[in-house]
């Protein structure tokens, strides 16, 4: 099998800075090139565009400053306008060597937003690329809308691509500016220029808008294209970019005569760091680097891992730095929880494994959210209520709160067969239920355990949101001693560790 090298242009700190709200300052800028460039080790960064501010300017200098002795300098791009020699002039301050000039693809732009005719535009354009020639910066070109160009005025492209084909610029840029395109369209638009011009490198720049964008970018390279541009967590304008760790695991599994230098096993640091930077949250369910992807959540799947790995794709999590999860829930069987048991190095027998598990569905059945992180928690609760010993059981109970009035509670509870029922107020939901208990004990003559401490703790881990657990210290003449509740409501942890306290005294 023949096989060719193309190169990755991450566009990150220049497209996909354009997504709404996002702005990286001079510093993320500089952090992120150099893990662009020296980590992940993509071919080329598009680091802004030219004329924006002061602040682009000083955060094109710092990574033209840092990049030119690292020999990355030919690696560092910036967007630029056909103005006459400004943005040129903006490039020379900068310090950097690389421009990517923006130009008209499309008759329509061309017409009706420079208007201006192809023949003034292609002048002006010779003109910026012999200027930045004596200046010593290369130039790409990118032909923007060129895919509706290619629909709608083909005659202008290829007039203007004979043009530029002449030109000494080093790539043409063909970016699908308002993802319109199709993946059918991508490859038969791409092969008819590539044909027509054999020894130009091309650039596909796909958008995202009907979340065609990574078939499109499998469509360029089958078509030949030598370049793409990508962004971390698919950023940019609208729908964004096409995203940068899609289509370097489509590459890697699915197109073998491609071979790209991007280091899998960097993508995911990338992407979180990008992430962070921007606040631009990765929605749980994206390829590669959300966070579900690599969690199965079905019992039956959790088993199939277990028996040569049945229900594993070609996307194993540890070619990006990740590990596969089992989730805890409503849909989690025993094999989920013994994955989970295993990773925390605990072993439970078949009983208790089984209460557990109930346990488990009990809280996904109240749509709780269960981690790994809550599992001990659930443990020490399922193993410590010693259910079968019970003989006081708080049969049901209404807590009201209301503004105005004093918390109250009323109260039906079992204490070895008989039931009683009471209600009483207090400071708080908690204290009205303990002030019902005790009416119901002073009644029978039996004096309650006093509560000496009283704590809330809920389990470490930032993903819980099921749990909380109450830790009650009682006192009687005999002794001091602890119990547990456990509950998505902190008061009714509160009711469980009492129902505890009561079947210990
Ligand atoms: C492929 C892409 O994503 S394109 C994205 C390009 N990058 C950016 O736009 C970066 C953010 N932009 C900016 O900060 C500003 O728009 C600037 C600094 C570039 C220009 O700002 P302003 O001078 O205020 O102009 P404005 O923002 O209104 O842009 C419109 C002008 O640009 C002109 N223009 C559009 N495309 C080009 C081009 N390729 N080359 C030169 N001028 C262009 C328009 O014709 C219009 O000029 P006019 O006012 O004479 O009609």
């Amino acid at each position: 099998m023949k096989t060719r090298t193309i190169e990755i242009m991450d566009t990150t700190l220049r497209d996909g800075e354009q997504t709404s709200g996002v702005s990286f300052s001079a510093s993320e800028k500089l952090t992120l090139a150099k893990l662009l460039l020296e980590e992940l080790q993509v071919d080329r960064i598009e680091v802004a565009s030219a004329r924006v501010s002061e602040g682009e300017l000083q955060a094109v200098k710092n990574i033209a400053d840092w990049a030119k002795p690292e020999g990355y300098l030919s690696k560092v791009e910036v967007l630029t306008f056909v103005d006459n020699g400004v943005s040129l002039k903006w490039m020379q301050e900068a310090g950097a060597k690389v421009q990517n000039l923006l130009t008209k693809g499309s008759l329509n732009h061309l017409t009706h937003q420079l208007k201006k005719t192809p023949e003034r535009h292609f002048a002006e354009i010779e003109k910026v690329v012999s200027e930045a020639q004596k200046l010593g910066i290369d130039t790409n070109v990118y032909l923007e809308d060129w895919s509706n160009g290619m629909r709608n005025s083909k005659d202008y492209v290829f007039q203007f691509l004979d043009f530029l084909t002449k030109q000494p610029i080093k790539r043409v840029l063909l970016p699908d500016t308002l993802g319109v395109l199709t993946h059918t369209e991508t490859g038969a638009f791409l092969k008819e220029i590539i044909e027509r011009y054999p020894n130009t490198h091309f650039d596909f720049h796909g958008h995202n808008d009907y979340d065609l964008s990574v078939a499109n970018v499998m469509e360029a390279l089958k078509a030949g294209v030598h370049g793409l541009h990508l962004t971390v967590n698919g950023m940019g304008e609208r729908a964004g970019n096409a995203p940068l760790a899609s289509a370097v695991a489509v590459i890697n599994d699915f197109l073998p005569e491609i071979k790209i230098g991007v280091k899998e096993s960097s993508l995911y640091k990338v992407s979180k760091l990008v992430s962070a930077f921007t606040g631009f949250s990765i929605p749980d369910n994206k390829p590669i680097v959300g966070d579900n992807v690599f969690t199965q959540t079905a019992g039956i799947h959790a088993d199939g891992d277990s028996k040569k790995n049945l229900y594993f794709n070609d996307l194993l999590p540890e070619r990006f730095g990740r590990k596969r999860k089992y989730a805890l829930g409503k849909t989690s069987g025993k094999a989920n929880i013994q994955k989970n048991l295993q990773e925390l190095g605990l072993t439970l027998n078949d009983d208790e494994l089984k209460k557990v598990t109930e346990r488990i569905i009990e809280l996904g059945d109240k749509k709780e959210r269960v981690t790994k992180d809550d599992l001990p928690y659930i443990i020490s609760d399922v193993l410590d209520s010693n259910l079968h010993q019970q003989k006081v059981f708080v049969k049901s109970y209404v807590l009201t709160h209301s503004k105005g009035l004093k918390p109250s509670t009323t109260l039906s509870i079992e204490i070895e067969g008989k039931t009683y029922e009471e209600s009483s107020q207090g400071d708080g939901q908690f204290d009205a239920f303990i002030n019902a208990l005790k009416k119901v004990y002073n009644k029978e003559g039996r004096d309650l355990p006093k509560l000496v401490d009283y704590a809330v703790r809920i389990p470490p881990g930032s993903n819980s949101d099921a749990l909380c657990e109450t830790v009650i210290t009682w006192q009687t003449k005999e002794k001091d001693f602890t119990t547990r509740g456990l509950d998505s409501d902190q008061t009714v942890s509160a009711i469980k560790a009492t129902e505890k306290m009561l079947n210990l005294v």
